[in-house]
């Protein structure tokens, strides 16, 4: 069973997808750390975050293994990840290993941006998770200050509003509801109702309702 969850930064469907991941027993993958590590290490080895050929080799070479996850979040690796996951080859360099990690026996869970779309077309339940811009910069902004980063809400929203126009209008995979896929808004939502609602979404989509 393959669980495909996408939508826009900061959410909530990292959330949802590890509690949806333990409740149906399955591994998860969260697909934004590949692009974070593709990021990282091109920062880590002094090199430029624009040059296709560069990126899309450290993204065929990638090893997760060697990357410290503290390193890959933030708000400085969430738009470097954004600038290098543009790059049709580095798309490509990671497309593999996430359907490797999809069609493990017994399926998983993968939460990015093209994952019902592109990675596993033919997930089993496909779900779209959004809110509105501002909801997405308050929850952003609360985690930040709760990890002593003091950028001013007016910034992460600014943030959340270039990522979303990056991601939705790259030419290559871009953030886009999936053919299929069932749009679940959390904005009115708090964790334990935005997941409720998504069992109920996914649990329709394995009923074939
Ligand atoms: N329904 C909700 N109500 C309030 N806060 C939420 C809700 N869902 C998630 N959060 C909080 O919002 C923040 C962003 O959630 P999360 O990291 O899951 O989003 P995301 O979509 O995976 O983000 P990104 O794409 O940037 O990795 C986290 O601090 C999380 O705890
Ligand atoms: N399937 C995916 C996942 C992520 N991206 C890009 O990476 C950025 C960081 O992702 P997070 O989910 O960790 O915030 C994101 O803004 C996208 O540009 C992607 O393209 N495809």
């Amino acid at each position: 069973m393959i669980i495909a969850i996408d939508g826009p930064a900061a959410s909530g469907k990292g959330t949802l997808a590890k509690r949806l991941a333990a409740h149906y027993g399955r591994p998860h993958l969260d697909t934004g750390l590949l692009y974070r590590g593709v990021a990282r290490v091109l920062l880590d080895r002094g090199e430029p975050l624009d040059d296709p050929a560069l990126a899309a080799a450290v993204a065929g070479a990638l090893d997760m293994g060697a990357l410290d996850e503290s390193r890959l979040r933030g708000r400085e690796m969430g738009e470097a990840a954004s600038l290098v996951s543009a790059f049709p080859a580095v798309r490509g360099a990671l497309l593999d290993l996430q359907r490797r990690f999809a069609g493990q026996p017994g399926g998983a869970v993968l939460d990015g941006r093209d994952i019902g779309s592109v990675v596993c077309p033919d997930a089993h339940a496909k779900l779209f998770v959004t809110a509105s811009p501002e909801e997405r910069a308050a929850r952003r902004h609360r985690e930040l200050a709760s990890r002593g980063d003091p950028t001013p809400y007016e910034a992460v929203l600014a943030d959340i509003r270039r990522r979303d126009e990056r991601d939705s209008t790259r030419s290559t995979a871009p953030l886009v509801v999936p053919p299929g896929g069932r749009v679940l808004d959390t904005t009115a939502l708090d964790p334990d109702g935005a997941f409720a609602a998504a069992v109920a979404l996914v649990d329709a989509s394995l009923a074939g309702s």
